[in-house]
């Protein structure tokens, strides 16, 4: 297989896209950022990277870094975490609050905003806000085997001055008895992890212990590996994830930023970066890219 090829044909394909979705506009720092750029990178098992379009551009990682907070929670906590997040996809929006009060105040999944709030709030237990962005960091670094990772402080105070429906989903939760820090506190630590910058190049390197590969990088026990997996197919794009499980075949998690890291299990860690998004707030090029990188390559997992 001709990975460098296929690439370059989805990389000229999206360039010349005429429906680039639009950019996350309620966080205005997002709201700036053109439509215009496409990157793609896989990083194989075989230890190969391949990539096309702006791949070393840093663009905001937003809800990618879900993953990465979960990945640190599972590993702190193991699965008392599940007490307090659910493994169900919610079929409404990122930000929702409705199924909230009706569930008595637990998320329904660790990828939607209610339950990211809370797994950040777990792994503040016992540590300041610096402490658990400052591991997260080095998580991040070290997956990617790169140092140039990084917040970006604009973002992350842009987030905070519009970040009034994630406060209230963290005051309901704390309301509820399923929050332990102060809303302010926990939101705040969530606002810096969703700022956090990286290149689709860094981004696929950083998704290649989620491979479960032999020759990948080890974070996390596979059997852990393995389910943040499953979640990511069943939750990984909000009220968007069944279409992408169909159109993809492929665990994925997305950003509003316009990022999508999705993993082909023992093959390869995909990153995609476009920033406009589709009506469930999801790369529009991104996905439609990686379904032809899926088409072409026979990755899904569903043969
Ligand atoms: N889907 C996303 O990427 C959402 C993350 C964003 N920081 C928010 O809280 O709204």
């Amino acid at each position: 297989m001709d990975l460098a090829a296929i690439l370059a044909r989805i990389g000229a394909e999206m360039a010349a896209a005429p429906d680039r979705g639009r950019v996350a506009d309620y966080i205005p720092e997002l709201a700036r950022i053109s439509t215009e750029p496409f990157a793609m990178a896989v990083c194989t098992a075989e230890g190969e990277t391949f990539t096309t379009g702006a791949a070393e551009t840093a663009f905001s990682i937003q809800s990618v870094s879900k993953l990465f907070t979960l990945a640190i929670a599972l590993g702190r906590l193991g699965d008392q975490l599940w007490t307090r997040v659910g493994r169900e996809p919610s079929g409404l929006a990122f930000n929702s609050i409705l199924q909230l009060e009706h569930e008595r105040g637990i998320p329904r999944n660790p990828f939607i905003n209610a339950g990211a709030i809370v797994v950040t709030d777990a792994i503040l237990a016992g540590h300041q806000p610096r402490e658990v962005l400052g591991e997260l960091l080095r998580f991040l670094r070290e997956a990617a085997g790169e140092d140039d990772i990084h917040i970006n402080k604009a973002v992350a105070a842009s987030e905070q001055a519009t970040g009034d429906r994630n406060l209230a989903l963290a005051h309901f939760m704390r309301a509820q008895g399923n929050l332990l820090h102060d809303p302010v506190l926990t939101c705040g630590t969530y606002f810096h992890q969703c700022a956090i910058e990286m290149s689709t190049r860094q981004l696929a390197r950083a998704g290649r212990f989620l491979m479960n590969a032999p020759t990948m990088p080890r974070m996390l026990a596979p059997g852990r590996v393995r389910r943040i997996n499953a979640l990511m197919m069943t939750c990984g794009h909000y009220d968007g994830s069944g279409d992408f499980a169909y159109r993809v075949g492929l665990p994925g998690k997305s950003g509003v930023g316009g990022g999508i890291l999705v993993i082909a299990p023992g093959r390869a860690s995909i990153a995609v970066w476009s920033p406009g998004l589709n009506d469930q707030g999801n790369s529009k090029l991104g996905t439609l890219a990686v379904e032809r990188l899926a088409r072409a390559t026979g990755w899904s997992v569903f043969g």
